[in-house]
């Protein structure tokens, strides 16, 4: 099996990893809230109260700062609402408008602040964005600023300059918007530095709230520490915004912030303008033709989505060698060429991007005709988000579902790839909770390398995450904070002798003393220099990276290890550690089963005898305007023939791949894994044993990996008896 793009942020937690030496050495400096922005004294009625001059300020930013003419779908509500005091969650399609919702809030505040006259100039605060997607905050700050508008990302890339730049724009009250993704929120500086912004956070926006829910379709565990963030840093409200949201996912958002009934916003996700159509067969040969002769019919801008980053490749290849102008995009591609890629789609109109879930975020093109899943889809949210980049531009677009049996295997594949064995679960759980760390007192750190634990456990890193976000939140054992580096390795130059004999600080002295040079890098050992000279880490790092920003040394800090520092006495036995994986487990197993249910839900939306349109609005709580009962412009409206889901033969058990894979394989620890291997599903373990470039990896990716919800487990069941127990 190739890679799938599961993740549609195209996010790493890794890239913060960048950022520690510059959190590490924050000063925490800047001022405290001042006492006169305590509103919290103030009667509940009077802090909601709406400014009269509210929309007249909100309407002349949107106008003068942003170009526009009016307020679209109930911005103008979300924004007043906002003004006023209280928290909202918006539901608003792709392309909506929901960034506004926050930017002017974020821009009227200091301007009702001086009506008011109860704030001090450079004492209104900063709206906070919470956002998965490094790359699109970094285009809305650059957009932003553009406009004059002051705005700054916390992110990996940032050089130390910039963000000291930052700090001060914070110090002195200047700064609007800041940006942020989810994981920045484990970096303890920076929890401390956002309780302490001048003039306080007078609003958080968490973007792509739907993460938060472990109902929704792309739950992130680190979503979840957002809520305990919100009150650490005493937010003034929330706004939490998402384009895809069922009513019980909306519903979790709400409570997970205290947002009231009426402060939930949703506009209908309803396109008048989308043909949805689907056609099936058995085999997926059959459904190339009707692909070229479809798109043929049907130019303008394309995007084909497909599963596996291969499969882009492959087709697009295959679209090519019939004359299309077809591109493949995916996540594992290096960014300057998906950025070209991007930018080509954006500027031509002849384009068919063959595409994983990676490419579409932030795709805001109006004129894109038509969206085609050559695949199945993982969910309806995602299918709507897909087919909601269609036709922006409100002209007759189409978003074609091709589906046959064959994917039924590669959806559940997907589906299954996340969930480890028990066995990998229970491991990890007892390595993180070990004898020396059951021993530590509250607040005592457990230190631990993500990366050596995903190989040993054989843990994929989404999955890793999981875990600890579970141990945090839902035991209630562990909170994670400020990551570090263990190796610090530096280059240097020729100044560097001179400066560092010169240099007679205590931090200067740890890397006089304490860094061995090899050959070409200097090594050096932060923690022990720290503890024998008897001087925070903090300040050898903050000396190691003022080298490298002054040019004296090029400092490549690796090794990073995760800090979790204990909060509640840790199970001590056996049994005790066990029980908490295997809540873990039962939960992880939970989500493979509503990951295959989506997929069902996906398959009946479009095999069913009613209408598509009207059967996805009532997914997301909605139904067709004017009490209609069908759109008219879907395969089921314009046919009233159900479209068949084509299943592919049962096919006889195969022994001769099943004795291959024993015989290929010398783990006997774990049936999981062995099924995974017959099946082409990759794992850290499996890619250690060299699997997947075995012929064994995948021969028996026709057979059921197991009968859900039934004791026969074909394949799982048949590698149990091989296993040592
Ligand atoms: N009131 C408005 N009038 C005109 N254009 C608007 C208005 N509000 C937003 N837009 C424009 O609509 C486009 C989409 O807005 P935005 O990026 O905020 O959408 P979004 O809801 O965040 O979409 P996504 O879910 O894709 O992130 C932007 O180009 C924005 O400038």
């Amino acid at each position: 099996m190739g890679d799938i793009d599961d993740d549609d942020f195209g996010f790493s937690s890794g890239d913060e990893a960048d950022i520690i030496a510059l959190a590490d050495s924050f000063d925490g400096n800047s001022k405290k809230r001042k006492a006169s922005d305590n509103d919290d004294d103030l009667p509940p009625t009077k802090r909601l109260a709406i400014h009269p001059q509210s929309l007249t300020l909100a309407t002349s930013i949107l106008t003068q700062k942003f170009g526009m003419k009016a307020f679209r779908l109930k911005q103008e509500q979300v924004i007043t609402r906002i003004l006023g005091g209280g928290s909202a969650a918006v539901v608003f399609p792709t392309g909506g408008g929901k960034s506004l919702c926050y930017q002017i809030p974020a821009l009227v505040f200091s301007e009702l602040d001086k009506l008011a006259n109860t704030r001090g100039d450079g004492e209104s605060g900063i709206t906070l964005v919470v956002s998965p997607l490094i790359a699109l905050m970094k285009d809305q700050v650059d957009a932003l600023v553009k406009r004059g508008i002051k705005a700054a990302t916390f992110d990996s890339t940032k050089t130390r300059k910039e963000y000291l730049h930052t700090c001060d724009m914070l110090r002195n009250g200047e700064l609007k918007l800041l940006y942020c993704a989810p994981e920045r929120l484990n970096n303890e500086g920076f929890v401390e530095q956002m309780k302490n912004v001048r003039g306080g956070i007078r609003l958080l926006a968490v973007d792509e709230a739907h993460c938060i829910s472990e109902w929704g379709h792309a739950f992130r565990p680190d979503y979840l520490k957002i809520a305990r963030f919100y009150q650490e840093i005493q937010a003034e409200r929330v706004v939490c915004l998402t384009a895809t949201a069922t009513p019980r996912v909306a519903k979790d958002i709400c409570r997970t912030f205290g947002i009231n009934d009426d402060g939930l916003f949703r506009t209908s996700t309803y396109r008048s303008n989308l043909k949805l159509v689907a056609e099936s067969s058995k085999m997926k040969k059959d459904l190339y033709p009707r692909l070229f002769s479809f798109l043929k019919a049907h130019p303008g801008p394309t995007i084909v989505y497909v599963t596996l980053q291969k499969q882009t490749e492959d087709l697009a290849a295959k679209l090519r060698s019939k004359g299309f102008k077809a591109r493949a995009f995916h996540a594992g591609m290096e960014t300057p060429v998906k950025m070209e890629l991007q930018d080509e789609f954006m500027r031509v109109n002849d384009l068919i991007m063959v595409a994983t879930i990676a490419f579409g975020m932030g795709i805001d093109k109006a004129n894109i005709r038509n969206v085609v899943h050559f695949n199945i889809p993982s969910s309806l949210e995602s299918y709507s988000q897909e087919i909601g980049r269609a036709g922006r531009d409100g002209k007759t677009s189409h978003c074609v579902f091709y589906v046959c049996g064959e994917d039924l295997h590669l959806r559940e594949m997907f589906a299954r790839g996340d969930l480890p064995s028990r066995k990998s679960v229970r491991d990890t759980v007892a390595n993180i909770f070990d004898s020396e760390s059951i021993r530590l007192p509250i607040e005592g750190e457990i230190k631990r390398n993500q990366n050596s634990q995903q190989k040993d456990f054989d843990i994929r890193s989404t999955t890793l995450m999981n875990i600890y976000a579970q141990l945090e939140i839902t035991h209630n054992l562990i909170r994670a904070t400020t990551p570090i580096y263990t190796k610090y390795q530096y280059k240097v130059t020729p100044q560097y002798n001179s400066i560092i004999a010169s240099d007679e600080s205590q931090a200067g002295c740890a890397v006089k003393e304490y860094a061995k040079k090899a050959s070409t890098w200097y090594h050096l050992d932060v923690d022990t220099a720290a503890a024998r000279l008897g001087i925070p880490r903090v300040e050898i790092v903050k000396k190691l990276s003022d080298l490298d920003q002054n040019k004296i040394i090029e400092l490549k800090p690796a090794g990073v290890l995760n800090v979790y520092k204990v909060t509640q006495p840790l199970p001590k036995t056996k049994a005790g550690i066990q029980k908490v994986a295997d809540a873990i487990y039962s939960i992880m197993e939970k989500r493979e089963e509503e990951a295959l249910f989506r997929a069902d839900q996906m398959l009946q939306l479009i095999t069913g005898k009613s209408c598509f349109s009207r059967a996805l609005a009532q997914h997301f709580g909605d139904d067709l305007p004017d009490g209609k009962s069908e759109c008219g412009h879907c395969t089921w409206c314009m046919t009233h023939t159900a479209v068949e889901q084509e299943e592919p033969p049962p096919v006889p058990w195969n022994q001769k791949a099943f004795d291959a894979i024993l015989k290929a394989v010398p783990v006997r620890d774990d049936a999981r894994l062995l099924a995974r291997i017959a099946f082409g599903i990759s794992s850290p373990r499996v890619t250690a044993l060299k699997m997947p470039r075995d012929p064994v990896f995948g021969s028996m990716e026709d057979h059921e990996f197991m009968v859900r919800g039934s004791a026969a487990d074909p394949m799982l069941v048949e590698f149990a008896n091989f296993v040592s127990k």
